[in-house]
């Protein structure tokens, strides 16, 4: 197949739960392979992550999904039709916020968010309420050219939003915020996924993907790395929990013969154990001293993300996942009842 311009046929009716179904997708710019057959289904509902490094694909693929590109060779559908040529009927019910998103820049917020209502022939009264969900409320009346820049990314998003969209693209939409506003847009995120709508989350923040997305898909030099949900991810991985002591607490070689102990080391002024036991290592240090000032840090999507791209500077700024060791033991018998319930 060389065109895009057709759906694929749906014999079993698949489709119907499907936002977007990506077959096979190739993209080259001149010798640079950008996409290298890529496939993948986003359900309608669906808060869907794309992740990778720098120059993996990512707006690449976005922006066939989106119909702004075409791609070489593969199947595209997009709510049911095919985004390229440019499908004009598709435009009200996608919402798009890109990086660079252009502005009215001699507008006030209210009137460039108006602009955009207008556009879409959205209902005006969107306008005041898009701006208070993404907290704009205080600047309604200011110029966008006197936004800040975490405004200013605010008011793109509105505008990716105000008219109600069934599909959003989210392109590092949190890249400028501060950590409040972050957490306040994830807010009004998970709102617009409970409300049924089908979000496409760009980021290099892996913890909000983990945060965030049922399922992420991982791109590599154009390719699909893995694709699941960050739980599913985070355990095929099998990538060890850390169990951190004070360094005085016993040696490396003590530290390395506790049983379930992987490899013993000391990194940033703790002793670090890893393990696939964690709850063998606590009982163990449990008997021998207690766990006092041990913290345990479970493995995250940022180390499977590692693992995957191998490639340094390249990953979020993911917090590490460190907790108290008694909570974790709780958590991780929890987890056990769970698993064993899955198998029964
Ligand atoms: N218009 C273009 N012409 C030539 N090469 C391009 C063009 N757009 C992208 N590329 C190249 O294609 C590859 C994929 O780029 P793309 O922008 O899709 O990656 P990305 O994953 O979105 O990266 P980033 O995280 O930096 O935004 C890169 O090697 C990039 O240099």
């Amino acid at each position: 197949m060389t065109e895009t311009e057709t759906v694929p046929a749906d014999p079993g009716n698949l489709l119907a739960d499907t936002a977007i179904h990506v077959e096979e997708v190739n993209k080259r710019y001149g010798t640079r392979q950008a996409l290298n057959g890529v496939s993948l289904r986003i359900g309608r509902g669906e808060f869907f992550g794309l992740l990778g490094p720098n120059g993996a694909g990512k707006t690449t693929l976005v922006e066939i999904m989106e119909g702004l590109r075409r791609a070489d060779s593969g199947t595209v559908g997009v709510l049911g039709s095919a985004p390229w040529p440019r499908n004009v009927a598709l435009l009200p019910r996608i919402g798009v916020q890109t990086q660079s998103s252009a502005f009215f820049v001699r507008q006030k917020a209210h009137e460039h968010l108006a602009t955009v209502a207008a556009l879409y022939r959205a209902d005006r009264a969107a306008v005041d309420r898009t701006l208070a969900a993404v907290g704009l409320t205080a600047q309604r009346d200011t110029r966008v050219e006197n936004l800040s820049g975490g405004q200013r990314q605010r008011l793109a998003i509105a505008s990716a939003l105000v008219h109600d969209p069934e599909l959003i693209f989210l392109d590092e939409p949190t890249a400028a915020l501060d950590p409040q506003a972050r957490r306040d847009l994830w807010d009004v995120l998970r709102g617009l996924k409970e409300a049924g709508r089908t979000i496409v989350y760009t980021t290099h923040h892996l913890d909000e993907a983990e945060a965030l997305c049922d399922r992420v898909a991982i791109l590599v030099e154009g390719r699909i790395a893995a694709l699941d949900s960050p739980r599913g991810l985070v355990g095929a991985a099998g990538a060890p929990t850390s169990v951190l002591l004070p360094p005085e607490r016993m040696t490396v070689a003590e530290a390395s013969a506790v049983p379930g102990v992987e490899r013993a080391s000391v990194r940033g002024g703790s002793l670090v154990l890893e393990t696939q036991v964690s709850g063998q290592v606590l009982s163990a240090l449990d008997a021998r001293g207690g766990l006092d000032g041990v913290q345990t840090r479970t493995a995250t999507l940022e180390d499977v993300y590692l693992q995957l791209t191998s490639t340094a500077g390249t990953a979020g700024t993911a917090g590490e996942h460190t907790e108290n060791a008694a909570n974790v033991k709780n958590a991780e018998n929890a987890e056990n009842a769970e698993n064993t319930e899955h198998q029964a």
